[in-house]
């Protein structure tokens, strides 16, 4: 039970010209959620599709529950729930019968109905696939990845296009699934769910890790003073009034960001002397607030602002 619940090392994949994973390499923990980021492009879903031995890699080195992916598919098909980004569910069948049918390709399922009730899809149980709603598709593909009480499961973009209440109860899902000791490697473009439901964080961009790490560990640390103001504040004035390791700068018109290398030094002394700065000079900082780096600070900053293909 020692092996890790995925190993990825030196992955690479092509398309023809298009080098998808370029040498990719990660581990996600059994009982743990790993979540894999990245712009759209990055690999991400070739990655997870390898794992799932859905696709052959080109090279590299691929161990899941420590078997391979491709050659020991029947061993692992079992053991393993797949939520594919696109249904994977035959468009005429009804939610209800294929539960039923996933159900009974394993040995102790979670009851159907059961399911149903909790993904919110009682209503819906007799609703071929083609007829429910988008966000219904979604919960009934991650309700069929879950019935086998599988011991890892690849969410590929569990929550896209979901609203509140079914984000809602899908991360309860998750949390449950992880509480069980389930391995969950998801991928998601919504960072505020990364940063609250898993315990690990691989940022992926141009096939390659970027960043990778306990989710804690990439945004520990690093907080910031940020208001708004007028455009053109002399801000090496206000520089001038703080701590000499601190600094302020204007990105965007009228918006203020003041950081301090030595983190100790961005306390409620540096806000008052802010405030009076500005005050002297009949300034009034709007939205003046200590901001903590969030997940999503950390990825614009690892894969930039531009738009990808
Ligand atoms: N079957 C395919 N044939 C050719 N190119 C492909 C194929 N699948 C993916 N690609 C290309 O490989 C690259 C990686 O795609 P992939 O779907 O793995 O990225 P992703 O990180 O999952 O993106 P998204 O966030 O948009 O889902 C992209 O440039 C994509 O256009």
């Amino acid at each position: 039970m020692s092996t890790p619940a995925v190993e990825v090392t030196d992955l690479v994949k092509r398309y023809g010209d298009v080098t998808a994973v370029a040498g990719l390499s990660f581990t996600a923990a059994r009982g743990a959620v790993t979540a894999l980021l990245g712009p759209n492009g990055a690999g991400k879903t070739t990655t997870i599709e390898i794992c799932e031995g859905f696709r052959r890699a080109d090279s590299g080195r691929v161990r899941v529950l420590g078997l391979d992916p491709v050659r020991d598919a029947s061993a692992l098909r079992p053991r393993v729930g797949v939520m594919p980004q696109s249904g994977g569910v035959p468009t005429g069948v009804r939610a209800g019968e294929w539960l039923h049918l996933m159900a009974a390709f394993h040995a102790s399922p979670i009851p159907p109905e059961a399911l149903l009730e909790r993904l919110g899809l009682s209503a819906a149980a007799r609703t071929p696939f083609r007829r429910l709603s988008g966000g219904q598709q979604q919960r009934l593909s991650l309700a069929a990845a879950v019935i086998g009480r599988p011991e890892l499961v690849f969410l590929d973009e569990p929550t896209a296009g979901l609203d509140p209440q079914a984000r809602m109860a899908t991360w309860d899902l998750i949390g449950d699934l992880r509480a069980a000791g389930v391995g969950v490697v998801l991928t998601t473009h919504y960072m505020e769910e990364a940063e609250r439901l898993s315990d690990h964080v691989v940022i992926i961009d141009h096939g390659r890790v970027v960043a990778d790490g306990p989710t804690a560990d990439l945004t520990r640390g690093d907080r910031e003073l940020r208001f708004r103001a007028a455009p053109g504040l002399d801000v090496s004035a206000l520089a001038a009034a703080l701590p000499a390791d601190c600094a302020v700068t204007e990105h965007g018109a009228g918006q203020y960001t003041v950081t301090c290398a030595a983190p100790d030094d961005l306390g409620p002394g540096l806000v008052a002397t802010v405030s009076t700065w500005c005050a002297a000079r009949d300034i009034l900082p709007e939205d003046l607030r200590v901001h903590r780096r969030t997940l999503e600070d950390v990825f614009l900053e690892l894969t930039g602002r531009d738009l990808r293909d």
